[in-house]
């Protein structure tokens, strides 16, 4: 017999209504669900496997990658000009590197995953007091990608801390579980120091500061290049931060949906720590592949701005989160760019005759306007500020 839309969906999800999949995720799931609802059932096309008739789409989709490793240790000592050479063709070929020997305490790493995984297990009521519409509330709980426009939902559930600046945002943190604060405040200290340190060697690997943190700055460097280094260096140092803590249960039916959609990051850098569940897919010459995750290590990816910043050269990549039958997996991304009040543009160093500029000059502010008004999936925000030449 032929099954309508209506019986699927009544057969599918009986009891559950939109109210329930705007609490969320892990609220759905607690209704001790069998199957997965269609709200969050995606198109076949858009499935993480496809089910093209004669292809097994696992053996050429789900390839697994190593991705370059950059030791930061090395990039801190003698080593520092072949890791520089690493670090420069992972951003030319992969967009996506993994980093190890970063020095950050491992306890601080288990700490904030473990808050997280404690802040996702507090009762709904609790977790809503953080829940917002505004997708620019410095602080906010929530599901799926964007859940105000979202049509199907994405099986993930989400805390989002703006980091940096923080002054006014802190005692707006939950305050709940008990040492919350302070585990995501001395993580965020310690993933900016590393964000700072790696931005550093990228802005060197596009020849636009030379290396005065190990005192070889060169002496004949004119002032004016002085000033623009310092101008830039600065720049970042006192940029944004913004912590997004994702959480994907366990999914009956994990072939039907996704814990979030192919995207690219917003920023220059994300810093990624996972906890040891495979779920993180990245493009790469046009596969899916999936990362292995270092535990201990961070994955690191170029955002959209540093893609502009670059004029090009190192560009964002989309990546999609696939998630599993047996267990629950947690991440925490750490997005970085410039400060909340800056324009994000082409660097003017990197423009010249041969290499014209690529990208509109944005705003912060219009760009935050931006991906709160439109699904902000694919690439679609860096399509829209890409210069016709
Ligand atoms: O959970 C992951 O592996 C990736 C998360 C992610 O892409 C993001 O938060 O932007
Ligand atoms: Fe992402």
């Amino acid at each position: 017999m032929k099954t309508t839309g209506m019986d699927l969906a009544s057969k599918r999800d009986p009891e559950l209504l939109e109210l329930d999949y705007q609490k969320g995720v892990i609220h759905v799931c607690n209704n001790g669900i069998a199957k997965v609802p269609d709200k969050y059932v995606l198109p076949v096309n858009e499935r993480p496997v496809l089910e093209v008739a004669g292809l097994d789409q696992h053996e050429t989709t789900n390839l697994d990658l190593k991705l370059p490793i950059i030791d930061f240790n090395k990039l801190q000592g003698s080593e520092r000009p072949q890791v520089l050479k690493s670090l420069k063709e992972a951003c030319e070929n992969y967009g996506f590197f993994q980093v190890i020997n970063h020095g950050i305490p491992q306890d601080i790493l288990r700490d904030m995953i473990s808050v997280s995984q404690q802040f996702f297990d507090l009762p709904f009521e609790e977790k809503s007091k953080y829940m917002s519409a505004d997708m620019r509330e410095p602080v906010r709980y929530g599901t799926s990608f964007n859940q105000n426009k979202d049509g199907v939902f994405c099986w993930r559930d989400f805390l989002k801390l703006m980091c940096k600046p923080l002054s006014d945002v802190l005692p707006h943190w939950p305050s709940s579980p008990l040492g919350f604060r302070s585990t995501v405040h001395s993580y965020s200290r310690q993933t900016n120091s590393l964000y700072i340190k790696l931005m550093e060697a990228i802005l060197e690997t596009l020849g636009l500061v030379s290396d005065d943190k190990g005192g070889t700055r060169q002496t004949n460097d004119s002032d004016a290049n002085d000033k623009y280094e310092d101008d830039v260096l600065k720049q970042f140092e006192d940029g944004s931060q913004l912590i997004v803590m994702n959480c994907y249960p366990a999914c009956p039916e994990p072939d039907l949906t996704l814990g979030m959609p192919p995207h690219s990051d917003y920023g220059f850098l994300t810093l990624l720590l996972q906890d040891d569940a495979q779920g993180l897919q990245i493009q790469h010459q046009d596969k899916w592949v999936t990362i292995e995750p270092i535990p201990g290590s961070f994955v690191v990816n170029i955002g959209d701005h540093l893609e502009i910043f670059s004029n090009g050269r190192y560009k964002s990549v989309l990546h999609r989160v696939f998630i599993n039958s047996l267990r629950y997996r947690i991440s925490v991304a750490s997005l970085h760019s410039l400060p909340l009040d800056s324009m994000i543009r082409p660097s003017p160093k990197l423009i010249d005759e041969e290499n014209p500029k690529l990208y509109k000059d944005t705003d912060f502010k219009s760009f935050l306007e931006y991906i709160s008004s439109c699904e902000p999936k694919m690439k679609n925000f860096l399509e829209s500020r890409k210069l016709t030449i």
